[in-house]
């Protein structure tokens, strides 16, 4: 049995790959490449030494210390370019290696935070979508943990439940490729009129209405409350219920072995968790979720396979855990140390040229094919398939875990909903469980940074387990974007804020990371841990070369320098292979030009912010949480952000050094201009001249909303204010020091 199953493997694989095109010529790319870096620091050594005056020390140096730092990232992507691959799965070979009806059982993890920044009625919709998975629904239990713990999260859920019973046959019975409900009522092959199709829409719209006018009033009318067991739930809320004290509460509101749907096929289970919460114990935001999912499903289902979903992304396609079982099952591959497979995250509703850059490419996409011909790509929180042994312990080394109903091998015997198993799941969901266990240490969901998602990955491999990336070409979930600015750049500047905790603690990724995995995943690992010192650099470029040019001074080699062409290959090189990588994967010319703005726009924010902020709360001086993402979508704004006008409105902070930069390019670039006219002296400042003009180019949104626009989106007069009073303080500052001396 076992021998013809492997010969009909052999001629029917279950996944394949390729290597990508271009690897050789990016190694050699990245020889030269380090070539010219070596002539530059070369050259910026002998300026040093041959500056006669502080100022031109003071400048030369932070030059000197910006492209050390550009290097130091540039070698880091090196890591995303050395052997990067595409894989492939053929779920059609998946009858030959397993039945149906034999699929291993799935466990889904899907998190929520707040109703009012994460509406209910979008949860469901990821809930439904992966309820109606092409999957043995028997084998599949979708448990919700809801931070928030609102009965109005509860109350959704409990109608989707209800409507689950119809939805799930109607895709079955149709064939429908958009299970997530909203997505497909707004898809055009909704719009085929059946008798049938009508009903279905007219069921979800009322349950919309009833879930969206529950969370309007903020409570539940009696009305609403139907059956016995609804109402008892509901009494948990109690007067001294608060979000961030009250007891577990954990509601199974579809249980597979009881439960039919409207043609009598069995239904997934579905199991509404809200761990304990009070002062006393740390909140431990998504990791601290993830685990007690991690418990809880462990009690009830003990799924061999576990995916983590945010509640913002929905499945887009329903053969998604057949791709996942490719690798799973894959009898050729001694696949025991395999212990995650990561999808991309994808996203609908970004703009035409995605001004905000939130697609993400590099990170969702591009990198993760890097790291996919290494040991695996990272983590991302959502779209995530694991091995549940994975997070108990390395590949050699199964830790055990305190009681040996949450071991990986146990099997459940008994009703989820029996006493006793409701108990056990009461116990491993409460606050002091956790107390001097492994668990968000070497067990689970790693702890100690706010993004649980990259620290847990990476601790994974750096343990010895592999991941995979599994890239098909109909986005397996998609996801919401933030539509303003100051959202997308306060989510930027949380990932800082972790990636610093990551970077300064013994898990540093240059030296454990390297220690652990291996030169490049450590270098793959640590760019994005070291994303938030790219601030440094691009706040001197951004600010020195212009301030020198408007004082008349020259800070890089004439344009008849040989050196000139060292600076202008560096830059060129970079910019042109990360442009190439860009398209390669997919992109279009304006998304890449929005990408390479948000990255400066974001150094100079969020990076800077996020960076602080870790200062701040390391020295104990402010306590930064997990700020939950808003999902709630204004109209105005929303109809700006297709326009594709930039957000501003508020008065941000993060907007303040934006616009300063801003305002002193666009003053030395005219003043820079003048001076060619007026004195012809264009070879000294032609560097700073077309560097101050590169960065106007991309600052036009901003002059765009200080001066044009009327619309409530324009620059909020307060960062205006700001901005300008900074500008003014750094000029005045150069104008002293540098018009004094001649560098
Ligand atoms: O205390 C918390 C805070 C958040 N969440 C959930 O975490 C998910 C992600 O939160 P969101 O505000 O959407 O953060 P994003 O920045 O959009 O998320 C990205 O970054 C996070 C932190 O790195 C990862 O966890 C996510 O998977 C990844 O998509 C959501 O489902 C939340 O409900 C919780 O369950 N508990
Ligand atoms: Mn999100």
């Amino acid at each position: 049995m076992k021998t013809s199953r492997e010969s009909k493997n052999t001629i029917s694989p279950l996944h394949t790959y390729q290597p990508l095109p271009l690897t050789t010529l990016n190694r050699a790319f990245a020889v030269v490449y380090t070539c010219a870096t070596l002539a530059l620091f070369y050259h910026h050594i002998l300026t040093l030494i041959y500056s006669t005056t502080l100022l031109s020390i003071f400048l030369h140096l932070s030059l000197l210390v910006s492209d050390a730092i550009l290097t130091f990232m540039w070698a880091t992507t090196q890591a995303f370019r050395m052997r990067p691959i595409k894989r492939k799965e053929y779920i059609e070979n998946l009858p030959s290696i397993v039945d149906y009806k034999d699929y291993p059982s799935l466990d889904v993890f899907i998190c929520t935070a707040d109703p009012y920044k994460e509406p209910p009625i979008n949860v469901i919709n990821t809930a439904l979508s992966v309820m109606a998975y092409d999957y043995p629904s028997d084998k599949v239990s979708v448990y919700v943990s809801d931070d928030g713990g609102s009965m109005l999260t509860l109350f959704a859920f409990m109608e989707a439940a209800k409507f689950a019973t119809h939805w799930l046959p109607f895709c079955r019975a149709n064939n429908i490729v958009d299970r997530c409900p909203s997505a497909y009522f707004q898809s055009t092959h909704a719009h085929i009129r059946s008798y049938k199709t009508e009903e279905i829409k007219m069921m979800y719209e009322s349950m919309k209405m009833k879930v969206e006018s529950v969370v309007d009033r903020g409570s539940i009318e009696d009305e609403f409350i139907t059956g016995e067991k609804d109402s008892e739930a509901f009494k948990k809320w109690t007067t001294e219920f608060t979000r961030n004290d009250h007891p577990t509460i954990i509601q199974v509101l579809l249980e597979s072995a009881k439960v039919k749907d409207i043609t009598g096929h069995r239904m997934p289970n579905l199991v509404y968790i809200s761990r304990e919460k009070n002062k006393t114990s740390p909140h431990r935001f998504k990791a601290g979720a993830l685990n007690v999912l991690l418990r809880v499903s462990a009690t009830m289902t003990n799924a061999p396979i576990v995916l983590t979903q945010d509640c913002d992304m929905y499945s887009n396609d329903p053969q998604t855990p057949l791709r996942a079982l490719c690798y799973i099952l894959d009898p050729t591959k001694a696949s025991s140390d395999l212990a995650y497979i990561q999808f991309p995250q994808r996203f609908h509703g970004i703009n035409k040229n995605d001004i905000y850059a939130s697609e993400l490419k590099r990170v969702f996409q591009i990198n993760p094919r890097g790291m996919d011909g290494l040991a695996g790509p990272n983590y991302v929180g959502s779209g995530c398939f694991f091995l549940r042994r994975a997070l108990f312990g390395g590949p050699l080394s199964a830790l055990s875990p305190e009681i040996p109903e949450l071991n990986p091998n146990h099997v459940v015997d008994r009703s989820i909903q029996s006493e006793a198993v409701m108990a056990l799941a009461h116990n491993v969901a409460s606050c002091k469980f956790e107390d001097q266990t492994n668990w968000g240490s070497k067990t689970g969901f790693r702890y100690g940074t706010l993004v649980e998602d990259y620290f847990s990955g990476y601790r994974l491999l750096c343990e010895g387990w592999k991941s995979v990336f599994c890239d098909p070409d109909r986005p397996a979930f998609l996801g919401d974007v933030p539509i303003t600015l100051n959202d997308s750049l306060s989510q930027n500047r949380r990932w800082c804020v972790g990636f610093s905790e990551v970077t300064f603690s013994k898990y540093c990724p240059i030296t454990f990371g390297v220690r652990s995995m291996g030169l490049f995943m450590g270098l793959a690992f640590a760019h994005l841990s070291f994303w938030p010192i790219y601030s440094v650099p691009i706040i001197i470029y951004g600010i020195l070369p212009p301030l020198a040019l408007i004082n008349g001074v020259s800070m890089f080699p004439k344009v008849s320098s040989p050196w000139f062409y060292v600076h202008m290959f560096l830059f060129l090189g970079a910019y042109g292979q990360d442009f190439l990588d860009y398209i390669i994967g997919g992109g279009t010319f304006r998304q890449w030009y929005s990408d390479q703005r948000m990255w400066m726009i974001r150094s100079v924010s969020c990076y800077l912010f996020g960076f602080i902020d870790y200062v701040l709360k390391s020295l104990g001086i402010s306590a930064i949480g997990f700020n939950v993402t808003s999902k709630v979508v204004d109209d105005e704004e929303s109809k700006r952000y297709e326009q594709g006008l930039f957000e501003f409105g508020v008065a941000s902070p993060l907007f303040v050094p934006i616009t300063t930069i801003a305002l002193i390019n666009l003053v030395a670039f005219i003043v820079g201009l003048s001076e060619i006219f007026t004195y012809g002296n264009w070879e000294n400042v032609f560097v700073q001249l077309i560097m101050s003009g590169f960065v106007a180019v991309n600052c036009w949104p901003i002059y765009e909303a200080i001066i044009l626009r009327v619309d409530r989106g324009r620059m909020h007069k307060m960062v205006i204010f700001q901005s300008i009073f900074l500008a003014m303080a750094m000029y005045s500052v150069a104008l002293f020091t540098l018009k004094s001396q001649k560098v």
